[in-house]
């Protein structure tokens, strides 16, 4: 099978797997990228003819700072600094290369990295965020002081300046965002997205227009006709709790299987997408069935972005 991807040299993928849950409090989300890797995804995409370079999972707890007291209300400032800084060279030698950059997490707040990695390479790229939330808190505005709640005010510049985070340059702007699932948003996020006119398709947007009409709209709005790279950050919680149960944010009134892969479907058919982030995949809650059954759902989102098709 061939390249249809215009942004990318060769049909090859850095598979970046990082077991890091500091971005939040519940333990084993770091297990996710383990899990799938596990799974066989990198076989999987082998089957798809892609070229697989898969580095081993990183040991992020070696840059655990001996000491991370709270910075304002951020919890593990400089944790989650040291891991996303890193991340955020991984995906861009990736990107360099000519490869795709595919990120197993590990907690969302990872995404602060793989943005930043993917935007030091395709400057102009957009940016489709598929979640619950909206992930887009300030230092200021957030309740929980969970960074996983966090990276978008980082990577658009309106997290203030915190020396902790000193190596993050604002790289995104509002009109290169869109979201897709939200069904969750603290009232300060609410503010955020109105001020900066954020372009946001709820659950509500999706009833409304069917999911379909939503992906074509999203994809217009971040890469008109197709002129910019995309970077998908797929949060494992955009989908329904019944049918991706072991995540640890989970909310009701999800996307549908089918909804969720038609999202990557639609993506993969644009020839455009240069990096995905699969994220919050976690293996310690819930029972073995349901673990097995995010998992598995987790793998095959990936490889429907990658080009797996239905006939
Ligand atoms: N990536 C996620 N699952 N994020 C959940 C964020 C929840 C909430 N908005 C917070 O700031 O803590
Ligand atoms: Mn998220
Ligand atoms: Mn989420």
């Amino acid at each position: 099978m061939s390249l249809q991807n215009k942004f990318l040299k060769q049909k090859s993928v850095g598979v970046v797997g990082v077991p890091f849950s500091g971005g939040q409090p519940r333990d084993g989300v770091d297990q996710g990228p383990l899990k799938i890797i596990e799974f066989g995804l990198l076989d999987q995409l082998k089957e798809l003819d892609w070229q697989v370079k898969f580095d081993g999972h990183r040991d992020y707890t070696l840059m655990k700072p001996a000491s991370d007291p709270p910075v304002g209300k951020l919890l593990n400032a400089r944790y989650v600094s040291a891991v996303t800084e890193s991340v955020a060279s991984s995906v861009s030698a990736h990107l360099q290369e000519g490869s795709l950059a595919l990120t197993l997490g590990g907690d969302h707040s990872i995404a602060l990295g793989t943005v930043a990695g993917t935007m030091s390479v395709h400057p102009n790229a957009g940016v489709i965020w598929v979640d619950a939330h909206a992930d887009i808190n300030t230092p200021e505005s957030t309740d929980s002081g969970n960074i996983h709640g966090c990276p978008i005010s980082f990577l658009l510049g309106i997290a203030g300046q915190l020396k902790e985070f000193s190596w993050v340059k604002p790289c995104l702007t509002p009109d290169r965002l869109v979201y897709i699932g939200l069904r969750d948003i603290d009232v300060g996020e609410k503010k955020i997205l109105k001020e900066h006119g954020i372009k946001a398709f709820s659950m509500h947007e999706v009833d409304k227009y069917g999911i379909s009409k939503v992906v074509e709209m999203a994809i217009e709005h971040v890469s008109p006709n197709r002129s910019r790279p995309i970077h998908l950050s797929f949060d494992v919680d955009a989908l329904d709790p019944t049918v991706a149960p072991s995540t640890g944010t989970p909310v009701r009134g999800g996307l549908t299987f089918r909804e969720g892969h038609y999202i990557c479907e639609a993506i993969h058919e644009t020839g455009c997408m240069v990096a995905m982030d699969l994220m919050e995949v976690n293996p310690s809650l819930e029972d073995d069935q349901a673990v097995f059954q995010t998992v598995t759902i987790g793998c095959s989102l990936v490889r429907c972005a990658m080009g797996e098709t239905l006939l």
